[in-house]
């Protein structure tokens, strides 16, 4: 709840900790107090800055506490203990000091405020009044009557743009060796204009005519008069006793009861119920992420052994899943079943059979005939058609892709794919599904692939070229690691398991028997194509999962991956096979050919009106491919390259490889340089909206 360090050797940081706005919660006291403590007795502690986690300093009191007898250390001597303390307290402001949290700024010694941080006493919409000092110390730090910035009036005594926490602490060093009776506010006198009482009663008149029958107002005035007319000791008595009055009154309890309610109405939810068909890799983490914020599950299996399997996998998932967060596992929301029939009645299915339309499509029909109509349909298709799973249904507008990616109740991306029938409120309804989970949802269109992986596909192609003209993928992964990936492009296929493209590559027509044999080598469909992936996949190497794949690994299932000479091997016959005479190839042209490729198809994706946004792709990106963070995205890091380089590198590696269509710079990418290379964020404005499909 507060978290104590020491920092550059004398001041000690204390960190509130209660997201997701630190509210000063009987505990967040106790932790606060006890830090005080240490600081304050410690020889080695010249100085400390009180901070909260996360960009907020402190959202005020907990208000559900409120309901409740009141627990834990009372704030007033807490308060007024770190005001008359020896050693110079600043408060870091960044976020909101609202409430209790002012009171908690107001107490230290110094303030330093970001320059967006919100300051303020809310109190009154709740029905009280700033009842630790707040009212007290706010009129001798400003005076009567007050408005304006805070800066001018000394609430604040430096302002930042930088981190708030890191520049307090400098100021703290600072303020060491200062006197600090005249940074005690409580010791202030209040500055009061000389029409006092006229102005405290005009103000009563407002407030009486603005919200008649409204206690805390009036309360809040009769508190400044007490600031302005007696000492401190005398004023927060009184405060005190205002107070009380208003917090055991029925229009506290009504206005904390709206505070909630304005909020829970938000979380309106259509969902309380849902069906999971397929309880594989993908189904079973579904299935958790769905029982994990309370909704009941049905879960369904093709055979009564897969069903008794998937029940298994499932429950022990929710158990480790439950220990791990210290709840009790949700095992009463399930029903495991092999009849779609017990369907019926729930608000929402996701459909995670194999990647095969003619099954998928079985199931969306039966799906059709048992569920009641106002049921939503979602697939997690990786990469087929959304709309023609539709088109077999009832109700094609209640039909939407909701692409999770392994381990589902792990990974934090969530694709809505948007059928071009899908309905806004399905859309809406998917989106705040994903939410409630715990993903991070973006909206994406309805193309081969989605967005993340229609753009992994020329990333991943660009590095099997690489393979073929001369690198190993300890050399390619070696160098997209350097750049911040936290595992290389091989490392991470052999970890997802290669099947799966090998399958959709099959279905497409890429290898297999629906090859034309005219074609000729290493190349399909009119472009370049590399058989090596196949290769290794009909040798049954299928990643981590079967101890080997691009890698070796020291049993299936083992995560450590080292370089295998029959890969080598196979990478030398290929190209001695095809003629290809292999070179040296820099880290820079894999860094290039790798990202420059991906980002290429990212423009493309924007124009298709695929993603509505760049900082969408950039989203699914770092969430859904962990793609580091401090290089900002795929379309960050193009715009920060420079889009002119891209564009310009991208014309030399097409040159090189004309038979390589990704690339090709994007139309988008040219224009974007045409018009003088906007900044990421005003991308949109230069994409063509009629073509949106989201
Ligand atoms: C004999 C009887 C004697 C009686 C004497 C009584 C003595 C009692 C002494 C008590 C003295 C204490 C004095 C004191 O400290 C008074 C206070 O501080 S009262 C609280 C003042 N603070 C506020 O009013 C802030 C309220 N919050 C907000 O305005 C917004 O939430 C905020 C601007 C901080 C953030 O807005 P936004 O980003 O839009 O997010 P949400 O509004 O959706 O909030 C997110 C989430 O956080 C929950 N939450 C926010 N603030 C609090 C809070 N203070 N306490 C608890 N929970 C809070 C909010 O409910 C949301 O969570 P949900 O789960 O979604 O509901
Ligand atoms: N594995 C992955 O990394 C990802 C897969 N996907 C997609 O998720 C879907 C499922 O993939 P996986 O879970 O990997 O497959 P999987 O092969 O592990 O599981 C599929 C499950 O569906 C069951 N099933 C088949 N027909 C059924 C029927 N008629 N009724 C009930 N159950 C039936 C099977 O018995 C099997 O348990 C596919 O569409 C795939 O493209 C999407 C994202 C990632």
């Amino acid at each position: 709840m507060a978290r104590y360090e020491l920092v550059k050797r004398s001041v000690a940081l204390i960190t509130l900790t209660n997201p997701p706005v630190n509210a000063s919660s009987s505990a967040v006291r106790h932790a606060i107090a006890k830090s005080m403590k240490c600081a304050l007795s410690d020889p080695e502690v010249t100085a400390v800055v009180i901070c909260g986690e996360n960009g907020s300093f402190c959202g005020g009191a907990d208000i559900r506490e409120f309901a409740g007898p009141l627990k834990g250390p009372p704030l007033v001597p807490l308060l007024d203990a770190i005001e008359a303390g020896e050693k110079p307290v600043v408060a870091a402001i960044e976020g909101v000091a609202l409430g209790g949290g002012f009171e908690l700024a107001l107490v230290c010694h110094y303030r330093i405020a970001h320059s967006k941080a919100r300051l303020g006493f809310p109190e009154v919409t709740l029905g009280i009044l700033p009842a630790a000092g707040g009212t007290q110390r706010l009129l001798r730090l400003i005076g009567i009557p007050a408005a304006a910035i805070s800066l001018k009036l000394g609430i604040v005594d430096q302002v930042t743009e930088q981190n708030a926490c890191e520049v307090a602490v400098e100021f703290a060093l600072r303020a060491v060796a200062k006197p600090l009776l005249s940074r005690r506010v409580s010791m202030l006198t209040t500055r009061c204009p000389p029409d006092l009482d006229a102005l405290l009663d005009a103000v009563t008149m407002q407030v009486k005519k603005k919200a008649p029958g409204v206690m805390a107002p009036l309360a809040c005035i009769q508190a400044v008069r007490a600031a302005a007319t007696m000492p401190y000791y005398k004023g927060i008595k009184r405060e005190g006793e205002l107070m009380a009055t208003l917090f055991n009154s029925g229009q506290a309890w009504a206005l904390q009861y709206c505070f909630f309610a304005q909020r829970t109405a938000g979380k309106w939810t259509l969902i309380r119920s849902a069906a999971v068909i397929g309880l594989g890799t993908m189904g079973r983490g579904i299935a958790v992420c769905l029982a994990r914020v309370g909704i009941s599950v049905i879960a369904v299996e093709s055979e009564k052994k897969l069903l008794e399997t998937g029940r298994q996998m499932v429950i022990g998932m929710l158990e480790r899943d439950a220990k791990r967060r210290g709840v009790s596992a949700s095992l009463n929301l399930f029903k495991f079943t092999l009849s779609l029939h017990d369907l019926k009645d729930v608000d929402l299915v996701i459909e995670v059979v194999f990647e095969d339309m003619a099954l998928k499509k079985r199931v969306f029909q039966e799906l059709s005939k048992v569920c009641r109509p106002a049921t939503l349909l979602c697939t997690n298709t990786s990469g087929l058609d959304v709309d023609a799973l539709a088109g077999v249904t009832d109700r094609p507008h209640l039909v939407v892709g909701m692409h999770f990616f392994s381990p589902a109740h792990v990974m934090k991306l969530l694709e809505v794919v948007c059928g071009p029938r899908s309905s806004s409120e399905t859309i809406a309804t998917a989106m705040s599904l994903g939410k409630r989970m715990g993903k991070v949802s973006v909206a994406v269109g309805n193309c081969p692939g989605f967005v993340r992986n229609r753009m992994l596909k020329p990333y991943i192609d660009q590095a099997t070229f690489l393979l073929e003209e001369g690198a190993t993928p300890e050399q390619i992964d070696k160098a997209l690691e350097d750049f911040g990936f936290a595992m290389g492009v091989f490392r991470m296929s052999d970890l997802a398991g290669l099947d799966v493209g090998w399958r959709v590559r099959k279905e497409s027509g890429l290898n297999g028997s629906d090859v034309d044999p005219e074609s000729p080598p290493r190349r399909r469909q009119g472009r370049r194509y590399c058989l090596i992936p196949d290769m290794v996949c009909e040798q049954g190497r299928f990643g981590q999962k079967t101890g080997g794949g691009w890698y070796m690994y020291d049993k299936r299932g083992g995560t450590n991956a080292k370089p295998d000479p029959l890969i080598q091997n196979l990478l030398e016959t290929y190209r001695s096979k095809y003629g290809i005479q292999p070179r040296n190839i820099s880290n820079q042209e894999i860094v290039e050919r790798c990202l420059f490729a991906l980002a290429n198809e990212g423009f493309g994706i924007l124009e298709d009106g695929m993603a509505a946004r760049p900082e969408d792709i950039d989203v699914i990106y770092l969430f859904g491919y962990g793609f580091p963070r401090h290089r900002g995205g795929p379309m960050f890091y193009a715009s920060m390259v420079g889009l002119e380089r891209v564009l310009k590198r991208l014309e030399h590696y097409h040159q090189a490889h004309p038979d390589v269509p990704h690339l090709k710079p994007s139309p988008l990418l040219k224009t974007l340089v045409a018009c003088g290379i906007p900044p990421v964020q005003k991308w949109r404005e230069h994409i063509k909206t009629m073509h949106s499909h989201l």
